[in-house]
């Protein structure tokens, strides 16, 4: 395919309530949609870094500003692209993964969209449905959380996902583990907030039966990791380290995780993300779809990844519902606990023209 046109939206989504995480606490989604002109389709991306490079070192502008001034120029200039040739074509351009999946996600959409395949489709999905699971925030007190797992829970989430720091974990996981009883599917996720030393402290987790800790330390701790892992029955989850196949594998070879969080915008692509979801499967370890609070456009391309079959363990590809109001396309609802794949070409999802220019702070497009 030939790009003749890329633009660029900086759009803002209020959050239906504050996000917190131990990386600080989010009220609004600042995002970047990629949208690719092509003579045979158009594609839509979603960059997920965030307002701050407080998950990883992305943030918006920062996507913002290596997309215009170094990654869609290689596009532009190339004669034809195909999904398969962005990678190569903007690897001279180390790191930016986020930036890069956003423009590859456009070109994938177009590329589907004009041969009339869907995401799923054009992934390998096995599934018509994936069970959706959903992450809650820190909040200010037990009985708030409590509140907020029940609601969710009646809404027909099948996972729960606490998010902990030090200060807020043993008592809130014992508190709703008792609450909710031994049958509900529970785990945590610390965005790196321990150290190797938290590793009794951690331990103590093992006491409520808890499908995964994610990320308990430091992204770049791989040997702390296994450490920890030899340290707890708990099974260890990556997120923030997992930034690539190579990466997956060696944190595998290293013990360092029994399970892996993918999600493609922060390894580099759908294409990446697939390669760690084989790789994965041919180590024997399951995978899960993780969520950055995407607009339909991202939770469409997941709900097709999270289709793939060694997907086994409900991910965090929760309805638009959970994050916005109202989202830039057609909101993604909890049927019976799970979402459904889109089919229609491509994402099967198109911004709706008002919602987008209603959340849209900026545009800025490049030609040939
Ligand atoms: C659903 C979930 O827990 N997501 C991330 C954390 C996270 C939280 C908030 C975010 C806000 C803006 C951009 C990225 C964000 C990522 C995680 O799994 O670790
Ligand atoms: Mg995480």
């Amino acid at each position: 395919m030939r790009i003749e046109r890329v633009r660029l939206r900086r759009i803002s989504l209020p959050l239906v309530s504050p996000f917190r995480t131990s990386l600080g606490t989010e009220y609004e989604r600042s995002a970047l949609v990629v949208q690719v002109s092509t003579p045979d389709a158009e594609g839509w991306g979603e960059c997920v870094a965030g307002a701050d490079p407080d998950y990883s070192s992305e943030y918006v502008e920062g996507a913002e500003d290596v997309l215009l001034r170094h990654l869609v120029p290689r596009l532009l200039s190339a004669e034809t692209v195909t999904a398969h040739t962005v990678g190569p074509l903007l690897a001279a351009v180390k790191g930016h993964r986020m930036a890069k999946a956003a423009l590859e996600m456009a070109v994938l959409d177009a590329e589907l969209r004009s041969q009339g395949l869907s995401f799923a489709a054009g992934l390998g999905a096995v599934a018509d449905r994936v069970p959706s699971g959903v992450s809650v925030g820190i909040m200010d007190s037990v009985p708030e959380l409590i509140d907020a797992v029940a609601a969710y829970l009646a809404q027909g989430y099948q996972r729960i996902k606490l998010k902990i720091e030090p200060g807020w974990d043993i008592v809130p996981v014992r508190a709703v583990r008792e609450r909710f009883g031994d049958d509900t599917l529970l785990q945590v996720d610390a965005n790196a907030a321990y150290t190797r030393a938290d590793t009794r402290h951690l331990a103590r987790l093992d006491a409520f039966d808890l499908l995964l800790i994610e990320q308990p330390l430091d992204e770049e701790d791989l040997l702390g990791h296994a450490a920890l892992a030899r340290g707890l029955r708990t099974p260890i989850c990556l997120d923030e380290s997992v930034v690539s196949a190579r990466s997956a594998a060696d944190a595998i070879a290293l013990g360092a995780c029994h399970i892996v969080n993918i999600k493609p915008g922060r390894v580099g692509g759908y294409l990446e993300a697939r390669r760690i979801h084989d790789l994965c499967a041919a180590a024997g370890i399951p995978v899960w779809c993780g969520g950055m609070l995407e607009t339909g456009l991202g939770r469409a391309g997941n709900a097709a990844l999270a289709a793939l079959p060694n997907f086994t363990l409900p991910g965090d590809v929760s309805a638009s519902n959970r994050y916005f109001a109202t989202d830039i396309t057609e909101p993604f609802t909890l049927q019976d606990g799970h979402l459904t794949v889109p089919t229609a070409p491509g994402l099967g999802v198109t911004p709706i023209p008002a919602a987008l220019d209603r959340a849209t702070r900026t545009t800025t497009e490049l030609h040939r």
